[in-house]
């Protein structure tokens, strides 16, 4: 049997899976849903690396799991994706960890000597998912992880002059971290709700994302319970 932890920062961001879920199998204890051939828990964490990172830490130290996927929106660096997207990110940076100049540019840890920028899980300042190369079904892209999301002009054209990441998020650097020190296969899935631009709310298509990510999870988890379920 295997067992799978679904890791999202909201409730909202996996409903639909969630419903679908709870039509076919009523959950034991937390939100764990059991059929014969897989065991699917759902972790709601809350939004933001620190919450992200000790809700994740807690439940794998808590029960064993082959595989985690963590699924969310996130917004778009790279106006090529489109609205509704969905991706699957094969590399994070803790993106806004490090210290602002006196000239409002941007210093990380690495650069300051404070983390080494190749000890495990970083290579080069990222983490890489080795895991997830074993996956193709999606559009591979690079990720940052941010504590603020950016909404100012100078700001995203400062991120966009040093980042080849084409996705943003709040927790993706929490999950790689810990699934990588923890040698825990993971995947990270996101859908683009809204472009990384001067802060517009009105222009995100958060409904849209959702629908389209939690089609993809569906087909997945649908896929790994052989189909009996659709
Ligand atoms: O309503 C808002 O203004 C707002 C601002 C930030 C996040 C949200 C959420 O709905 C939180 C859910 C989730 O969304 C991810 N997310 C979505 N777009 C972005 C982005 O442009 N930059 C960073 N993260 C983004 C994030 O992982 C949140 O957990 C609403």
């Amino acid at each position: 049997m295997k067992n799978l932890l679904l890791v999202a920062a909201t409730e909202f961001e996996i409903a639909p899976i969630l419903k679908w879920l709870e039509t076919l199998k009523a959950p034991e204890a937390n939100l764990k849903f059991s059929f014969p051939e897989l065991e699917v828990t759902v972790l709601t964490t809350g939004v933001g690396l620190p919450l992200a990172m000790f809700q994740l830490t807690r439940a794998l130290t808590l029960a064993r799991f082959d595989l985690v996927i963590n699924a969310g929106i996130a917004g778009a660096l790279d106006k090529q994706l489109e609205l509704g997207a969905v991706v699957q990110v094969v590399s994070e940076t803790f993106a806004d960890l490090g210290v602002e100049e006196a000239d409002g540019s941007f210093t990380d840890l690495f650069k300051l000597n404070l983390i080494n920028p190749v000890a495990p899980p970083f290579q080069d300042g990222k983490m890489v998912n080795t895991f997830g190369s074993a996956y193709d079904f999606l559009p591979k892209v690079h990720g940052i992880t941010v504590n603020k999301v950016h909404g100012y002009a100078p700001s995203i054209d400062n991120l966009k002059r040093h980042t080849n990441a084409k996705v943003e998020s709040m927790e993706g650097a929490a999950v790689f971290y810990t699934c990588l020190m923890y040698q825990m296969p993971f995947l990270e899935i996101r859908s683009i709700s809204n472009y990384v631009e001067p802060r517009n709310r009105d222009a995100w298509e958060i409904a849209l994302a959702i629908e389209n990510l939690n089609d993809v999870l569906k087909n997945m988890l649908a896929g790994l319970l052989e189909n009996r379920y659709e």
